[in-house]
């Protein structure tokens, strides 16, 4: 999230103090070399299906299958796929809000996978999840005041200064009027309450959020300015996340790396700009032919977008071999049969695929099964007219984001 970061704190005029302190955040650069803060190995969650009246096992829905990544500290990684692909169940499986069926969880070199709730308590300090519907994720009957200083209840924690003046402060970081301290949730839009959630995820000054879709229950308009305050508050405190999202163009401007998941796997795992400038998994590159081309330039030129046919298969029992060979246009035989494992075919870019693209192929002289030649469908995108407006993009450098009244935060 680092790099490319346009807009900061302070030309936004919001104050974010200095919370965390030293050793954690190091200043923005190369993420690869700083340390692993989380390890994920062969983390699986098959969710048993019961039934009749003995409520026997039917089967599971494989919702993660076997997922393998690492999150370094102060970074973003960006977990992208469509919905159902498992995506949630991560998030909430790595913040042990739900309990693996396999696998391992590692925080800061500490296994956490089958911790309890009391062996939990002590690390919720550390990780923090902001939920994607702030409409539903704000108690209404409580004040602000009340639903951002709960978390030092719970953890029993008396800040310096006092829990008002703390959460306070907390509305201020996050845009927010301190003086709306007695509020109640109704009275702010969508964004607003986006921000009250992120206010309160930020209370115990964790090292790891994960935010499940932070934006996707946002106004277009309003997108852009929650993800630029997730990335000024990513540099000022040194906060490390794993931002989920169903559509690529959210990620593309703020994450360091990116994961691309298909049902209940990692298909692809990339840095950023090699994911976007050279995808190898043909599933990540039907979903970047999705994406808007934020590049005028480019804009200009001819726009294909590849149309998956068929539904995403269920995940109760998922295709054998590679999972997407039942959408895939380059499907061979071996697909059908041979999971491709997850390998790096270049430096910081991992992908699981026969016959990728932008690589060589991995499995060369096979022939392309007659049902993938029927798997897509190719259509032309309409290039804008010169004096259409483009619809609104989470941009780093805010752009393409109107400040509407309605989320004008300190009003
Ligand atoms: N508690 C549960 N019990 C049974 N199945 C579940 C449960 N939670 C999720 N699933 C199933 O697991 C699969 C993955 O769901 P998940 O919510 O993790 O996907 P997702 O990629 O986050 O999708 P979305 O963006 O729609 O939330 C889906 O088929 C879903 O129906």
């Amino acid at each position: 999230m680092s790099e490319d970061k346009a807009v900061t704190s302070e030309d936004k005029g919001v104050d974010v103090p200095a919370q965390r302190s030293a050793g954690h955040g190091a200043p923005a650069g190369d993420t690869a070399s700083r340390e692993v803060l989380l390890k994920v190995t062969g983390l699986q969650k098959h969710f048993p299906i019961k039934k009749g009246l003995l409520q026997r096992n039917a089967g599971a829905v494989k919702a993660v299958d076997g997922i393998d990544f690492e999150v370094r500290s102060g970074e973003t990684l960006g977990v992208v796929g469509e919905s159902g692909c498992g995506k949630s169940t991560m998030g909430r499986l790595i913040t042990r809000l739900l309990e693996p069926t396999a696998g391992k969880i590692e925080f800061e070199g500490k296994d956490i996978t089958h911790l309890g709730v009391g062996g939990m308590r002590p690390m919720r300090r550390d990780m923090q999840m902001i939920f994607q519907d702030p409409y539903s994720s704000l108690n209404p009957r409580h004040t602000i005041g009340t639903i951002v200083g709960a978390p030092f209840k719970l953890q029993g924690v008396t800040p310096d200064g006092g829990v008002k003046k703390e959460v306070q402060r907390l509305l201020e970081v996050v845009g927010l009027n301190p003086e709306h301290y007695n509020r109640y949730p109704h009275e702010f839009s969508g964004g607003q309450r986006q921000r009250i959630g992120i206010a309160r995820a930020l209370a115990l000054n964790p090292k790891l959020v994960v935010a499940d879709e932070p934006v996707s229950a946002l106004d277009v308009s309003i997108q852009a300015q929650v993800v630029n305050l997730l990335d000024d508050l990513q540099s000022e405190l040194g906060l490390t996340y794993v931002i989920i999202a169903h559509d690529l163009s959210v990620v593309r401007h703020v994450s360091d790396r990116i994961a691309v998941m298909y049902l209940g796997k990692i298909v692809e795992l990339a840095d950023r700009e090699s994911l976007y400038k050279a995808p190898m998994h043909p599933y990540t590159k039907a979903l970047l032919s999705a994406v808007p081309i934020p590049d005028p330039k480019r804009r200009s030129a001819k726009s294909e977008r590849i149309l998956l046919k068929g539904d995403v298969p269920s995940p109760i029992s998922p295709p054998s071999g590679c999972r997407f060979h039942t959408r895939c246009w380059k499907a061979t035989e071996v697909c059908k049969t041979q999971e491709p494992p997850l390998a790096a075919l270049k430096t910081g870019h991992q992908v699981a695929c026969h016959h990728p693209e932008n690589a060589p192929d991995q499995v060369p002289g096979e022939t392309v099964t007659a049902a993938a030649r029927e798997a897509i469908e190719i259509v032309e995108v309409r290039k804008p007219s010169a004096d259409e407006p483009e619809a609104a993009e989470p941009a780093a450098d805010g752009t393409a984001s109107t400040d509407t009244p309605e989320d004008n935060p300190k009003e």
